[in-house]
Parts: C-alpha cells; structure tokens; sequence
C-alpha cells in the first residue's frame, strides 16, 4: 500500500528530539544566507502551537490505550481534534524514534511544501518492508530497492527508470481492453455470491481484493492469474492469501506498535512468507517476458513498438532487478488502494441515489448494453463519472495524508521557520473537506469537476490531491485511475447500488469503510 502507512506510523511515533531541534530553530537567524532566509519577524519553530509533551513520557502517552486521550481513536479524528484546538498548524513533538512532526491543514501550506520539496521528497515509509529488503533478503534487492522503501538518489534514478513506462498515456489506455475483460469476469462473480436480497457477503471486501490483484497482474506480470475463476486453487490461491497477510502484516508492523524488530513473531514470519509468495510467482513470469524478448533479439526479429509495460520496463533497464522489483510495488501499492477506493465511490452514491441516477443516465447512454466494452474512447464520454470518482477521492480519499521531510533550512510556513529535516504532515483529508478551502465541502457534488461549472466549486487546487503532486506523485495514478473507472462503469451500468450498513470509516493502513463491503446490488436492465 501507499504511503498511507507512513502517515498514522508516523503521527504515531514521530515526535522529535526537542533538543536537537531546539538547536536548530534557534539557528534561525544565522541562517541568514539561505534560500528563503526568514526576515526577522519570523517565529521560531518552537513557538508553533501543540499538545505540551511531559517530561520523559513526551507525546507518547496521548497515544496509548486507556491513559491516554487519543488512544484507540481514529487517527483522522485526532487531526481535527488537532487542528480545532491549535489552528491550522500544529507541532507534535516529544515522541519516540526522536522525530518532530508538523502538521498542516491549510492548502496554502501545503502547497508551499509541495513547491519546495525539491528534486527528490524524502519520506520514511514502509519500515517493515524495508527492513526485509535490506536485511532478509538483500542479494535479491542488491541495486534496485524500488519506490517505496527509498528517498533521495537512490530513489531518482530508480524512478528515472521507471517513470516512461508507467505514466505514459498512449501505454495505458492499451489495457482498456483486458481491464475491461477483468471487470466484466468480476461482475459475472458479483451476480453469483451475492444473496437473494442482492446482498454482498461479509467477505465482500476480499472479492475486491481479487478484481484489483487480477487487474493489476495483468500490468505488473503481464499474466492473467485467474483469482476470479470459479474455482480457485494453486498459484491464484496462494496469491489471494498472501494478498490478505501482507495488509493485515503491514498494520500489525508498521502501524501498531510491534516488537517484530526484536524478536520474530508469528506475524512477522506470515508476513516474510506472504512476500516471498509475491517474489516467486512474479519471478516465473518475469523470466518468461525475459526469455520471449531474448529469443525474439536472437532471432533478429523486430520487436516491434506493441510493448507491454513489463516489456518496456525490462527493455529500460539493463538490470532485470529494476522490472522486478517495480512490479512487487505495483503489486504492493496498487491492491487494497483500487479496492476501497471503489468502496468509498459505491458508498458516497449509494448515499446520494439522485447522483447515482445522473451517472446510470450518463452510462446508459454510452454503453447502450449491459455488456456493451468499455473502451478507451467510451471513457472519454464519461465525464460525470470521472467527476464522481474526483469527488469521492475528495471527501474520502484513501491516504489521509503525505508525509514530506522538509529538505532545506529557511521553509517558513504560516510565519513559522522550519528547521531542516523536520517531518511535515499534509493533511489531505482534512482540507479537502474543510468548508474554508472546498465550497459545500460537506456535500458529495460530482459536478463541481466538470468543465463549465462554477471553477471556484473545486475549491484550492492544493486542498485534494489524492495521489499526491510533483516528482514523487503515485506512479500508478494512471494505471489506478484505468481500472476503477473501468469496473464502476460497468458495475454501475448493471447494478442499482446500496449500502445498507452505517457509512463509518476507519483509517488503518488506510482510510475505508468500517463495516465490510457488502452492497446491495439491483439488477439494471
Ligand atoms: C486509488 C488508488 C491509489 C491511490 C489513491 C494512490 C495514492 C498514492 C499516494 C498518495 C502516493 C504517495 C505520493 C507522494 O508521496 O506524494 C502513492 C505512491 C505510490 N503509488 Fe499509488 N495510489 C493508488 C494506486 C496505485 C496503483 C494501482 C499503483 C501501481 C500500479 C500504485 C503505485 C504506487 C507507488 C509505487 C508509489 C510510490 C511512488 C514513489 O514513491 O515514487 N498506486 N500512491
């Protein structure tokens, strides 16, 4: 999954050492012949209002069950917690790992970061998955570490390699076709468990996972796996179950608090074994693409322009690791991502039945059949419901938050100075629903997307950006946006939708209903 780990780990755990910091704020002045050198009516670090942390116990406690008063609460209630008793920027300090944390709600701020985060945005995600790379199983990662467990050089010219052929927008829309096949063999499944009330069952939300590892196989491997078959065994069913481990690992280690650094639990083991599963399956189908173009060089034949993402990632780079290890990443990052975004897109029009009839009226008429493909041009014509899925990003976007290592002495937000290195939290989700920065933020109002409406509805540029901005936005965006769109044309082309549970949502690894998915879904004819 994203990066949306970072973020509840690191409000979790990420104050700061309040003396190495102090040092720093208090150098402020000399800092004089830096870039954007505050003048001398800036305020020091120090003075940016936050939660007083106690002598030796910091922040910390805030965050522990029972005691404290945000234990066991929902890491994006803290924040408008935050935010409603301190004001738009908020210090969260004295916690462990020695970290200081600032916390931002004001588009305007969050787009001063953004436009300053240099040529390559440091975070710290991922600990576990990085620990694994690096430590368990480091032969097989030696050069090519991937997106997301790196930062700084190490990060550029990794992404440099596989920037082209993810983002490229001719390369994508060549899988309209099998995503669209995917989605058609989900819908068929669809129809066949839900009950005779057209519920979902309670595991509705694994049937999710299936469609998003089923389509993004297809990208990253190159392959059908067959996890939408009837009948599941063998190498789809141990990817289905590992699927499961690693989001369920990913929590337990990365989000809650975990010894698994110390000692190897149990969850750890299932973890470590969930990943090798990833490895061997993707390998065997790397090597195939590897062995088809080697042949195809020996045997002098034009390899043509008709490349897969996989083929021109293997082709961009001399060491077949890069192609790899990308895809265990796609294969990471773009599962529960897809699948809950497409809960929260079901739920928001479920809740709002005049908006999910202007989108059935606009599907209606481009795709005259129930079964009728969906293709690249069809989507065009399918503005409501891109604006649909824009807004539903909007008010539950999945990754509450980015999290940015401020690169350089002298930032200065809201006439603070922030010292160099010192973790910056942009709260997406709470600005992208702030009435201050989104018109009727609190209304779920697809139109606000579409050309010619009112520009001033979408609100500041900066207050929703789902997949993040700059240099180190979501490499799969495109890929992502390919396959929701895809499935909720056609699911909502043949489905009336409701959602007959409470609309609470969570936020875990990320942000997504509380209760499982279990629509219930009408027959359209
Ligand atoms: C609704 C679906 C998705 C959402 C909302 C989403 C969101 C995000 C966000 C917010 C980031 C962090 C950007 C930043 O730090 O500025 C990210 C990074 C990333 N995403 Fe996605 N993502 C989605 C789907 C996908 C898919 C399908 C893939 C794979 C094809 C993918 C692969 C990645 C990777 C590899 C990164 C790390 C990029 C880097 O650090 O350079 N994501 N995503």
């Amino acid at each position: 999954m994203a990066v949306p780990s970072s973020v509840c780990r690191a409000v979790a755990r990420g104050g700061a050492s309040v003396a190495a910091r102090r040092g720093a704020a208090s150098a402020a002045p000399a800092a004089a012949a830096a870039p954007d050198a505050p003048s001398a009516d800036v305020r020091p670090y120090l003075d940016i209002p936050g939660p007083k942390p106690l002598p030796v116990v910091g922040n910390i406690w805030r965050f522990l069950p029972v005691v404290g008063p945000w234990g066991g609460q929902d890491m994006l209630e803290v924040h408008h917690t935050l935010q409603s008793t301190y004001g738009d920027i908020v210090r969260l300090s004295g916690m462990p790992k020695n970290r200081d944390m600032v916390a931002l709600y004001d588009p305007v701020d969050i787009e001063k970061v953004y436009r300053n985060e240099g040529p390559w945005p440091k975070r710290e995600a991922f600990g576990s998955l990085n620990y694994y790379r690096r430590f368990i199983n480091k032969e097989r990662y030696e050069g090519s570490h991937g997106l997301l467990t790196t930062n700084e050089k190490e990060w550029q010219e990794f992404r440099r390699g596989v920037q082209g052929p993810m983002l490229q927008p001719r390369a994508v829309a060549k899988y309209t076709a099998p995503i669209d096949t995917v989605a058609s063999e989900f819908i068929e499944r669809l129809r066949e468990i839900r009950d005779e009330n057209g519920l979902l069952p309670k595991d509705a939300d694994n049937w999710f996972f299936r469609w998003a590892l089923e389509s993004i196989a297809i990208i990253a491997l190159d392959t059908r796996l067959g996890c939408l078959d009837s009948q599941v065994a063998g190498e789809p069913q141990k990817m289905i179950d590992a699927v499961q481990v690693l989001f369920e690992g990913m929590f337990e280690l990365d989000i809650k608090p975990s010894i698994w650094k110390y000692v190897s639990t149990p969850m750890w083991r299932k973890y470590v074994n969930a990943i090798s599963t990833f490895e061997t399956v993707s390998e065997k189908y790397i090597q195939n693409r590897v062995n088809r173009l080697k042949s195809k060089m020996a045997e002098g034949g034009d390899i043509g322009d008709d490349l897969s993402v996989l083929e021109r990632l293997l082709l961009a780079n001399d060491n077949p690791r890069i192609a790899m290890t990308m895809a265990l990443d796609m294969l990471f990052a773009g599962i529960d991502t897809t699948s809950y975004a497409t809960g929260a897109l079901l739920y928001l029009l479920s809740r709002n039945p005049d908006k999910q009839e202007e989108l059935h009226a606009e599907l209606r008429r481009v795709l005259p059949q129930r079964d009728t493909p969906v293709t690249a041009e069809r989507l065009q014509d399918m503005k409501y419901l891109r604006a649909a899925i824009k807004e539903s990003m909007r008010m539950k976007p999945v990754a509450i938050g980015q999290l940015r290592e401020n690169p350089k002495e002298g930032l200065v937000l809201r006439n603070y100075y922030i010292p160099k290195g010192v973790d910056i939290l942009l709260m997406l989700a709470v600005s992208g629903n702030d009435p201050r920065f989104v018109p009727h933020a609190e209304r779920f109002m697809p139109e606000r997307w579409l050309k010619g409406d009112d520009p001033h509805a979408k609100g500041h540029p900066f207050a929703t950006l789902p997949f993040g901005f700059g240099p180190r936005i979501c490499i799969g965006k495109r890929f992502a946006e390919l396959e929701i769109e895809v499935l909720n044309a056609k699911l909502l082309r043949n489905f009336k939708v409701e959602y007959p549970c409470k609309g609470e949502f969570q936020t875990r690894l990320l942000h997504v209903l509380k209760s499982p998915m279990t629509f219930r879904l009408t027959d359209r004819d």
